[in-house]
C-alpha cells in the first residue's frame, strides 16, 4: 500500500450463536482507495461489513480507523466517527420524500454544518440528475435503481471517511449498474474510501484497486486486482465462462503472487 492507511481490520471471528461467520479476517483500505471483497452467497462479506460499521460485535479481533480502534458493536460511534454503512437492499426511508432522505444522511452534520450540508447537497443533486428531477418524490415510489442511487446519495451526505457498500448492483439494470459503478469509481477523487462487497465480481475487480477473495469467512487471496482479474481460480469461480477463456489464454501465469508482498494468503 502507498499512502496512509484508514481503514484496519484486524483478525476479526465473529458468530452468529454457535455458527463462526468470519474467522481471522484482516485487511486494509488506504485513504481515497477503492478495495472490493468478492465471494460466494454466505462467505461472510456482509457479516463482515456489519462487524465495521458497530452492527454486529465480532467475537475476536479489532477494527481501527486512523489509527483508533472503533469500540466494538457501536454503529452510532462508527458513524460519528465517519465509517458509513450502504446496505444491501437500500433501505431507504419509504415515506419521505427523496430530499428528506438525503438530508438524514446528513443528520449528524446538520446543526454545525448547515451551510457545508446546503453545499453538498446540491452537489449530490449534480452527481445524481435522477435524484434532483425526483427530489419532492416519495422514496418509495422510486424504481429500485433510483432507489439505490438516493441510498448512495443519502450516504455521501454524511461526508463519510469510509463507505462500506453492501451489493450496490444487487437487481439492478444494466445501465443502472454502470453509472452505479461509474460513480463509485469517483470517489476517491473526493478522498472517500470505499469497500465494496459485490457479486458481479468482474465489475468490482474492473473498480476497486485491490480485492480480497472470502471463502467460508476466511480471506483465502488478495492483492492487486488486475492480478486477481488475471487469476485462474477467480476466474473459474467467480468470472464465468467468458472469463475463464481469457483466463485460460494466460496458462503460463502461476498464480503464487497475489497479496502485496506476493504472498498467497493461507
Ligand atoms: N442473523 C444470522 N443468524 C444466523 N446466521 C447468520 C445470520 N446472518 C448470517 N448468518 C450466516 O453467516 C454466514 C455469513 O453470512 P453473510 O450474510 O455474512 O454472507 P454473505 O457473503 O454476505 O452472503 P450473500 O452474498 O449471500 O449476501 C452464512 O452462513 C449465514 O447463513
Amino acid at each position: 500500500m502507498n499512502s496512509e492507511s484508514m481503514l484496519q481490520v484486524k483478525k476479526i471471528s465473529a458468530h452468529y450463536g454457535a455458527v463462526k461467520a468470519l474467522s481471522q479476517v484482516s485487511l486494509e483500505v488506504s485513504q481515497g482507495e477503492i478495495v472490493c471483497i468478492i465471494g460466494a452467497n454466505g462467505a461472510g462479506k456482509t457479516t463482515l461489513l456489519n462487524v465495521i460499521s458497530g452492527l454486529h460485535r465480532a467475537s475476536r479481533g479489532e477494527v481501527i480507523l486512523k489509527g483508533g480502534a472503533l469500540p466494538p458493536g457501536r454503529a452510532a460511534k462508527a458513524v460519528a466517527r465517519g465509517v458509513v454503512q450502504c446496505p444491501e437492499g437500500r433501505q431507504v426511508f419509504a415515506p419521505l420524500s427523496v430530499m428528506d432522505n438525503l438530508l438524514l444522511g446528513a443528520f449528524l452534520r446538520m446543526k454545525k454544518e448547515k451551510a457545508r450540508v446546503e453545499k453538498d447537497l446540491k452537489q449530490i443533486l449534480e452527481i445524481f440528475p435522477i435524484l434532483e428531477k425526483r427530489k419532492t418524490q416519495l422514496a418509495g415510489t422510486l424504481s429500485g435503481g433510483e432507489q439505490q442511487m438516493l441510498a448512495l446519495g443519502r450516504a455521501l451526505m454524511s461526508r463519510p471517511k469510509v463507505l462500506l457498500l453492501d451489493e450496490p448492483s444487487l437487481g439492478l439494470a444494466p445501465l443502472f449498474v454502470k453509472e452505479i459503478f461509474r460513480i463509485i469509481a469517483s470517489l476517491p477523487e473526493q478522498k472517500t474510501s470505499v469497500l465494496l462487497v459485490e457479486q458481479n465480481a468482474h465489475a468490482a475487480l474492473k473498480t476497486a484497486t485491490r480485492g480480497y477473495v472470502m471463502v467460508n469467512g476466511r480471506i483465502t487471496q488478495s492483492g492487486d486486482t488486475t492480478m486477481l482479474l488475471h487469476d485462474k481460480q477467480v476466474a473459474e469461480a467467480f468470472l464465468g465462462a467468458k472469463c475463464n477463456k481469457h483466463a485460460n489464454q494466460e496458462k503460463n501465469h502461476e498464480p503464487g503472487s497475489l497479496n502485496q508482498t506476493g504472498a498467497r494468503h493461507p
